[in-house]
């Protein structure tokens, strides 16, 4: 069983019956405990016989399951070569191209600045992704992924975005033994690593809040489909960057009272753009570290959009205490952003999320359990989880202070 550079592997009975024992210090128990560990255990094994595999694919389901397997790990080789393609087509504008209709490979190429043979290469690729399909004629119209993309231009400047994450997942290793130095992620997103991201000056920020401020047009319909802001009479949108999702809740409650707060560069971005929009005068924009500063106080919801998922516990929890404070009695916190583990979706909060966050370098995904478990230390209760019509990309936790003691500890 032993394989042959003389490692035993997990499933070697030898090693499996073995002793923990400590490797650099760290203790290393390879032994099934539960039923669950003794039957994956088990089919570990029996995947990893030759002689296994070589029979299952003559039955049919099992050469399903044998294909299923190998796609799936093609697709995990080829994933970075997809986003490739992905950006080539928002670099190029091809949507854009096609939207007016289908084109031959050479027609296209004379459009976008490539050769017949590269746009043909590039339209073979697009195609096989279903951005692209084939037409009468040679020619090439859009799919149903490239009308999805051309339809939601906030998306293109988020794809573009991601050359720096490939750049800076150029060696995963290094990343995940942090020798990567400064990378370009936590450059792009200053105030994760700064020591005073209040004093972060207009050219530091204006990036990441252009993003977020194009994004956020998705969001805020969906969240507040989901939370609606009904009799509302002061909401506060902690870092809540230029002002979007302010301005939308504005705009469904003309009686309330909104305020967004923002460290002060962003503020005043979110001060010029709510001006532009006719918002002026209904929507303050406050500026600050929620960190160091107080936050504007009385609100009868506070919402934190895509604000906590960037920050490790300690930070996450402070920011959720100070919410606390800020919530006027008988108020809600608003928790909305992607959560890990969402059916469905746990490569985008596992894989994607993780790793994009670790290059930024501070923050995870939580699963709501863990949300909840923050929340509850922060001093909230009664969490409760909402769906979104898109969970997969938001879902919303709603929780309200729980009493405290004269002291402002949480009451047992
Ligand atoms: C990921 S963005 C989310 C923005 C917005 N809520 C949205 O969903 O579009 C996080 C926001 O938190 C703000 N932020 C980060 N650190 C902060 C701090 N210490 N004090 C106040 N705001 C901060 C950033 O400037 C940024 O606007």
């Amino acid at each position: 069983m032993t394989p042959p550079d003389g490692r035993s592997g997990p499933l070697d009975p030898a090693t499996a019956a073995a002793p923990p024992a400590v490797t650099a210090g760290v203790a290393v128990d390879r032994r099934p405990h539960t039923l669950r560990d003794h039957l994956l255990a088990a089919r570990d094994w029996l995947w990893r016989r030759p002689w296994f595999t070589r029979s299952a694919t003559q039955l049919p389901v099992a050469r399903w399951i044998a294909r299923r397997r190998a796609r799936q790990m093609f697709d995990l080789v080829a994933g970075f070569v997809y986003s490739q393609v992905l950006l080539a087509v928002v670099r190029l504008r091809v949507c854009e191209t096609l939207a007016a209709g289908p084109l031959t490979p050479a027609a296209l190429g004379a459009e976008v600045g490539l050769s017949e043979d590269a746009a043909r290469r590039l339209l073979d690729a697009t195609t096989a992704l279903g951005l692209t399909d084939r037409r009468s004629r040679g020619r090439f119209g859009l799919d149903e992924l490239g009308s999805a993309l051309l339809n939601t231009p906030a998306v293109v400047p988020l794809i573009d975005h991601h050359s720096l994450l490939y750049a800076d997942l150029a060696d995963p290793v290094a990343l995940l033994r942090g020798e990567s130095g400064e990378t370009a992620m936590a450059r792009y997103w200053a105030y994760a690593r700064s020591a005073r991201p209040a004093a972060m000056a207009d050219e530091s920020v204006a990036p990441y809040s252009e993003l977020m401020a194009a994004s956020q047009a998705m969001l805020a319909d969906d969240i507040l489909a989901a939370f609606p802001p009904r009799g509302v009479r002061h909401w506060l949108d902690v870092g809540g960057g230029e002002g979007v999702f302010a301005a939308a809740v504005a705009r469904r409650a003309p009686e309330a009272r909104v305020t967004v707060f923002d460290l002060p560069a962003v503020a005043g971005r979110a001060r010029d753009r709510l001006a532009a929009a006719g918002l002026g005068a209904r929507v303050e924009a406050v500026g600050g570290d929620f960190l160091t500063d107080s936050l504007p106080t009385g609100a009868d919801v506070v919402s934190l959009v895509r604000v906590i998922h960037d920050h490790d516990d300690a930070v996450a929890l402070a920011i959720l205490q100070a919410a606390r404070r800020a919530l006027a009695p008988g108020g809600c916190l608003l928790l909305a952003e992607p959560m890990a583990g969402t059916g469905g979706a746990e490569p985008i909060g596992g894989a994607y999320f993780g790793f994009y966050l670790l290059a930024m370098g501070s923050g995870r995904a939580r699963t709501p359990e863990e949300l909840r478990a923050l929340l509850a230390r922060a001093g909230f209760q009664d969490a409760r989880l909402r769906d979104t019509r898109q969970p997969l990309v938001t879902r919303l936790i709603v929780a309200r202070p729980a009493p405290q003691d004269a002291d402002g500890t949480a009451a047992s």
